[in-house]
């Protein structure tokens, strides 16, 4: 019998506050409710993953939590404040690496950029490149452009800049998507020994089921849209994980098979309880009394 725990109530001093958030697209005569009704919290330094369907708002969410997107109703509360626009703090990487660096500036030159606007002197902007493009694996890289990489390569050049601006939140929009297996697994393990070593919030967006649950200590579920989070769990893997030993533990492959469940009533629609459900049980619940939503 497989025991999954779902996740307690929100905190009471969370780094990130989701609340209500809802938005509705308009324009040229359309109307599409991407997302109704969002509600969550994200402590200081939790490695969150948010797994849904296929449209379900997983983009428009982190936009709207970055700022860059208005919400409809609700709000994103960092530290209690307001998000209204893109804080300080907070950084970004997207899937289309191709499309976010500056294919005419250097590698070092497109890590550098963000540290400029934050009105970084020289030196100090020197020191966090250097160090960033280490982090990542590519200290020698830092006076090639981006063309002459690979796809895996230039993502890490993307996490790299994410780094070198000192994030205090990273959100990371399916960054994996577009590379290959073998280097997506390697930078699975770079994106969970950066979070160890750095103890950075980070929220990673993904459809892929296996990666939310090796990734993450906390999956969210979406709904299909219009998006509520269909469900929250811990994943009480060991913290040190590996490729070749973690997926093919036991417990891991519970925790995929529960999210899958998940998902699957995620795309019959919202769940029907309400909105987030947030409860509390015993790990030693069997799985059929906990997965109510949907199925
Ligand atoms: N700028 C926009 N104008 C109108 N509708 C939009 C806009 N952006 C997104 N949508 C719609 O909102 C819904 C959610 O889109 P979103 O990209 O947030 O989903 P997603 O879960 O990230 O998708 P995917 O898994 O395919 O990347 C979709 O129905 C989409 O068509």
């Amino acid at each position: 019998m497989t025991h999954v725990p779902l996740v307690k109530g929100r905190s009471m001093h969370a780094l990130l506050d989701v609340s209500g958030l809802r938005k509705v697209y308009e324009g040229s005569g359309r109307r599409v409710e991407a997302v109704r009704d969002l509600t969550f919290t994200v402590d200081e330094g939790e490695l969150v993953c948010l797994v849904g369907p296929s449209g379900c708002g997983k983009t428009t969410l982190l936009k709207c939590m970055g700022g860059l997107l208005a919400p409809t109703s609700g709000a994103v509360l960092l530290e209690g404040k307001r998000v209204t626009g893109p804080p300080p703090g907070m950084a970004f990487v997207f899937q289309e690496y191709g499309r976010s660096l500056f294919p005419w500036k250097r590698v070092g030159e497109n890590v550098e950029l963000p540290l400029r606007q934050k009105g970084l002197d020289r030196a100090r902007r020197r020191e966090l490149v250097a160090d960033a493009l280490a982090s990542v694996g590519l200290a020698d890289a830092a006076g090639a452009y981006p063309w002459q990489l690979s796809g895996g390569m230039q993502q890490r050049v993307a996490i790299a800049r994410a780094l070198a601006y000192e994030p205090r939140v990273l959100l990371m929009d399916e960054p994996f998507a577009a590379v290959d297996a073998q280097t997506r697994a390697d930078l699975e393990d770079l994106v969970r020994g950066l979070w160890r070593e750095r103890g950075i919030t980070i929220l990673f967006v993904t459809h892929d089921i296996d990666e939310a649950v090796y990734l993450g200590e906390r999956v969210l579920v979406l709904s299909a849209s219009p998006t509520v989070v269909q469900e929250q769990l811990t994943v009480d893997l060991p913290r040190e994980r590996d490729q070749l030993h973690t997926r093919v533990a036991p417990r891991f492959a519970e925790l995929r098979t529960h999210v899958y469940e998940q998902i699957q009533a995620a795309k019959r629609g919202p769940a029907q309880e309400g909105p987030a459900r947030l409860r509390d049980e015993p790990r030693d619940e069997p799985l059929r009394k906990v997965t109510g939503a949907g199925s």
